[in-house]
């Protein structure tokens, strides 16, 4: 394009003018040379020409010289010319003389005389030789040549002036052409001078026009009359004229020159795009690489398949030879095996054509599809395969197991007929061990007699049992038979809690909800659990299902004489729940209140001993009795004192110490009233209180007599154990230490659960919070709190208010919270009347206070609603058995702070905690019991609130799914129930 527009410029230089070439010349480098050669081609080829045309001129006139002169001659003209041509003498004469046409026709005239005399001297001298006839006849002949000859000269003189006037036009048209050609020349002179001198001819015009005025009307065309007397005005204006037609030269060339940039930038830009292309069609060049390497990958997966295929093929193979009827559908199979070999087939059909780089984008989509639909196609029959496989390996299984079961079948049909067979030398043997047992006393009646009866009915389990310890010792023959005895008559362990508490519907704290609790979790393990409760004028009778008053009455002996107990029955939350209706003039359980009487120690002692009577009287033969805390802590003396003795001796005893703050020491003497021996039990060794030696600890008595003593987490296990936590019954605890274990709590999640929750205003769960927010919304409004900030951190507590409780920590959290800028609601009631003045006074404070509200009273259902709207819950205990509040709250996405101690070091741990797994860590802990241990840790939970609200929902969800149920705690108990009653029965036979 750019030569086209060069050839296109200089076309346009040699048509229009000469000099401007050479101004192309400046824009174009690599033409200037030639420009400037070709114009002196040019110029030389006109001088040239001149030449030409004078050699011409001259050389026309001389063959007609010479053919006048060959014509004479018989046509020798040629000769005679190419001479004229060759001759370069004559030539440089005839080119000395070229304007003397006289001198020509003179000379022409002289030779046409001198031919004729040559003549007439060869006729006299023939004629001497020759006879006159002759003669006269040659002179005619001669005479008419003459004549010829004349005509010839006439019209050659003829031929001659027409040269000769040609010869002048054409001299003439010479000197015009040379004149021209002179002019041409000096214009080429000029343009080359000017070419040069643009910018000084420009000053001078300048100076002209400011030295002399009347060369401006000159040069203006005013004074036509003057310009052949002012040549150099002529030239100015000429000059100007050229000068006007260079600058629009310059002005063409300046858009030339723009184009040609903006052509260059086109260019440029060209050459960028096609970089582009370039790198785009290098990656499509790697992509395709990719690409071919994945179809390579892609090409193993159908051997893989082939393989899954064999080995289905061979599972398919072995069902097929072990039971014929399963027949299997091998389409599916030949189906998938199809498309996979149609796919091979396209992907090394793809890799044999070598696909044009411009479809590489086409390829590469089409690939991508094909690869994707493959991938599909695979995963389906991967899928496909691997529930083919399943099926067929379940069934292989399920074929297997009926193999092994008809195996194991007939060898035990094969087996029985042997067993049953067995002589009766046999099943008399085993009748004399048992019998032997029982008369050397290792075995009591009961127990002989179930055996008894197994053996009269040659029961399998007793035969199997007997084969199989035949070679053992007998104490392991012992307990293996007790075994039998206990498992063999019961699905399970028949679980009895004596307690004074039970939630819902006669709830203090935390023993109430382990009961409920417990019992359900070990209920659902298959055991058979019942309750026995004081009949509390204030229990809640509405959430007691099937009450009812039994047609008896149980007399049970109290301060030396025996009391009516009414008997009622009913179910709480599945469970069977007796309630002792003591018909005792005290009215021990008319009091409107649970604890806190003057006389609950004879209330409870009272209480345990009715407790057992009714056992005693119902002929119930329990595996475990379960009591709990100092209340029914009498249970275990009474148990072992009175009631084994009496027969009620099936039982192993159970007691959990829920807080060993409460021991429910009185004086000895007051032990008497239920009947146990102040003097037998007043020791130190038994229940005499480790601190003051004429009190008895109910407690200490419980751990001395109860076969398994627990309390409710690992880390308050180990605190009583010390000094300072055990209070007083650390050393006691110590000797006691094989059937001391601490189990964590749990919470019954069906009671505690958001997302059924009925005193709530929006149930939620972990994955869907927004009914949290609803319920924080609720109870701001039904306090009378400020809820325009939906952010503002909302702090629960919900707890009796007793210094245990760490009382002042709480008030702290109070004031803390508004500094932070929360809002507080605190769930308390207090026994302690200063603690409960205190609260009230500063309930008073803030009562109508928009950010906190102090509720003192017991409200279970707002208990619900407060763990449901809370974001923080806060447990600032000094010590704490174990704990619930802080799981309850966790299950409704409040997040815990809490002080490291007993079972809230066992279920709350710092999200800070590196020590800990990340999956257990769920709220904020604090060690020191101080203000401002409290004040750290709850500006750091408020800063994790504020700062991270996505970690802390993270943390409320984590919260909200971790695992409080009883299950693993029930667990435990569970085996621990079930060592204790298998070592009791083998301990019975040794004894
Ligand atoms: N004022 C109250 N109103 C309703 N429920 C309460 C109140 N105070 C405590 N609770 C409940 O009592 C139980 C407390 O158990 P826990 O944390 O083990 O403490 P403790 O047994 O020492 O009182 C929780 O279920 C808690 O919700």
């Amino acid at each position: 394009m750019a030569s086209e527009a060069y050839s296109l410029v200089l076309g346009c230089g040699w048509i229009r003018a000469t000099p401007r070439s050479p101004r192309f010349a400046l824009f174009l480098p690599s033409r200037p040379l030639a420009v400037s050669c070709k114009m002196r081609q040019k110029h030389f080829s006109s001088q040239q020409k001149r030449q030409q045309i004078k050699r011409v001129s001259r050389e026309q006139l001389r063959p007609n010289i010479n053919s006048e002169s060959h014509n004479n001659d018989n046509g020798l003209s040629q000769k005679a010319s190419s001479d004229g041509l060759s001759n370069q003498g004559q030539e440089s004469v005839l080119s000395n003389d070229d304007d003397s046409e006289h001198d020509s026709k003179d000379m022409a005239e002289a030779s046409v005389e001198e031919t004729k005399s040559e003549m007439e001297d060869e006729i006299i001298q023939e004629h001497q030789r020759i006879p006159l006839e002759d003669l006269k006849s040659m002179i005619r002949n001669v005479e008419k040549n003459v004549s010829s000859l004349n005509q010839a000269e006439v019209g050659a003189l003829q031929e001659l002036d027409k040269i000769l006037s040609d010869k002048e036009a054409l001299q003439a048209e010479i000197n015009i052409k040379e004149m021209k050609l002179a002019e041409t020349d000096a214009q080429i002179k000029v343009a080359a001078q000017e070419k040069i001198n643009v910018e000084p001819l420009e000053d001078q015009l300048e100076k002209l026009k400011e030295v002399a005025p009347l060369g401006n009307g000159i040069m203006e065309g005013n004074h036509s009359s003057f310009s052949g007397e002012f040549p150099i005005v002529l030239e100015l204006n000429a000059l100007r004229k050229e000068y006007s037609v260079v600058k629009d030269d310059i002005q063409t060339l300046k858009l030339k020159l723009n184009d040609v940039i903006e052509t260059e930038e086109r260019v440029s830009l060209l050459e960028k795009e096609c970089c582009l292309l370039d790198t785009s069609l290098a990656e499509l060049q790697s992509q395709f690489t990719n690409a071919l390497v994945d179809v390579d990958k892609l090409s193993s997966l159908p051997s893989y398949y082939k393989a899954l295929s064999e080995k289905v093929k061979k599972l398919l193979g072995s069902v097929d030879s072990s039971n014929k009827e399963d027949q299997l559908d091998f389409s599916e199979f030949a189906k998938l095996q199809q498309k996979v070999d149609k796919l091979e087939a396209s992907i090394s059909k793809a890799n044999m054509t070598e696909l044009p780089y411009e479809k590489f984008r086409l390829y590469e989509e089409i690939l991508q599809k094909k690869i994707g639909s493959f991938e599909k196609h695979l995963q389906v029959s991967d899928q496909e395969i691997h529930s083919q496989i399943q099926l067929f390996q379940e069934s292989v299984r399920e074929f297997q197991d009926t193999l092994d079961k008809l195996q194991e079948d007939s060898k035990k049909r094969s087996q029985e007929q042997i067993l049953e067979n067995l002589p009766w030398e046999f099943w008399s043997r085993l009748l004399l061990l048992i019998d032997g047992w029982l008369l050397e006393k290792k075995i009591s009646t009961n127990d002989a007699k179930s055996l008894r009866d197994m053996a009269w009915k040659k029961d399998s389990r007793i035969r199997d049992a007997y084969l199989a310890c035949e070679s053992k010792g007998e104490h392991e023959r012992l307990t293996t038979f007790l075994k039998l005895t206990y498992t063999s008559t019961r699905p399970g362990l028949h679980i009895i809690h004596i307690a004074a508490e039970m939630a819902p519907v006669a709830k203090v704290g935390g023993l109430g909800d382990v009961i409920t609790g417990l019992s359900k979790a070990l209920q659902r393990k298959g055991h058979l659990v019942e309750i026995v409760l004081p009949k509390y004028d204030c229990i809640q009778y509405d959430l007691i299902a099937d009450l009812k008053a039994l047609d008896v009455v149980i007399e049970s002996y109290f301060d030396g004489q025996l009391f009516r107990n009414k008997i009622w029955v009913g179910t709480i939350e599945g469970l069977p729940v007796y309630f002792i209706e003591p018909h005792h003039p005290a009215k021990f359980f008319w009091r409107g209140t649970y604890y806190g009487e003057h006389d609950d120690f004879k209330r409870f002692s009272f209480f345990s001993r009715a407790a057992l009577e009714l056992l005693y009287e119902a002929g119930k033969r329990p595996d475990i009795i379960h009591c709990h805390d100092w209340q029914t802590a009498f249970v275990a003396p009474l148990y072992w004192d009175i009631y084994a003795a009496k027969g009620l001796n099936s039982a192993r005893i159970c007691f959990t110490c829920h807080n060993f703050e409460h021991q429910g020491t009185a004086p000895a003497s007051e032990l008497s009233s239920c009947g146990l021996d102040v003097h037998q039990m007043n020791r130190s060794d038994r229940m005499q209180d480790n601190s003051a030696h004429d009190r008895v600890n109910p407690v200490k008595g419980a751990i001395v007599f109860s076969n398994i003593v627990t309390t409710v987490s690992p880390t308050y296990a180990q605190e009583v154990c010390t000094a300072e936590g055990g209070r007083g019954l650390h050393e006691t605890l110590k000797s006691f230490s094989k059937k001391f274990v601490g189990i964590l709590n749990g919470i019954d999640t069906d009671a505690w659960n958001p997302s059924t929750d009925k005193y709530i205003s929006a149930q939620f769960h972990a994955d869907d919070l927004r009914g949290k927010a609803e319920n924080k919304n609720a109870i701001r409004k039904h306090l009378k709190l400020s809820w325009s900030n939906s952010s503002q951190p909302l702090v629960g507590c919900i707890t009796r208010l007793v210094p245990q409780k760490g009382v002042h920590l709480i008030r702290h959290a109070i004031y803390r919270t508004l500094e932070l800028g929360g809002q507080f609601v605190l769930l308390g009631s207090s026994p302690v009347l200063h603690i409960q003045r205190e609260f009230e006074d500063i309930a008073m404070h803030f009562n109508s206070h928009p950010d906190v509200r102090l509720l003192l009273k017991y409200d279970d259902a707002l208990s619900h609603l407060i763990y449901a709207a809370s974001d923080m819950f806060i447990i600032p205990s000094l010590f704490e058995p174990c704990g619930l509040t802080q799981m309850i709250a966790m299950r409704y996405g409040s997040v815990p702070i809490a002080r490291k101690t007993g079972g809230l070091n066992d279920s709350v741990f710092d999200v800070n905690d590196n020590t800990v797994p990340e999956q257990y860590r769920n709220g904020f802990t604090f060690l020191p019991p101080t203000e401002q241990g409290l004040s750290s840790v709850m500006g750091r939970a408020f800063r994790y609130y504020s700062t991270n609200p996505e970690g802390w929902q993270q943390l409320i969800q984590k919260d909200m799914t971790l695992d409080f149920s009883w299950d693993s705690s029930a667990s435990q108990y569970e085996e621990l129930y079930e060592r204790s009653v298998i070592r009791a029965r083998t301990a019975a036979a040794r004894v």
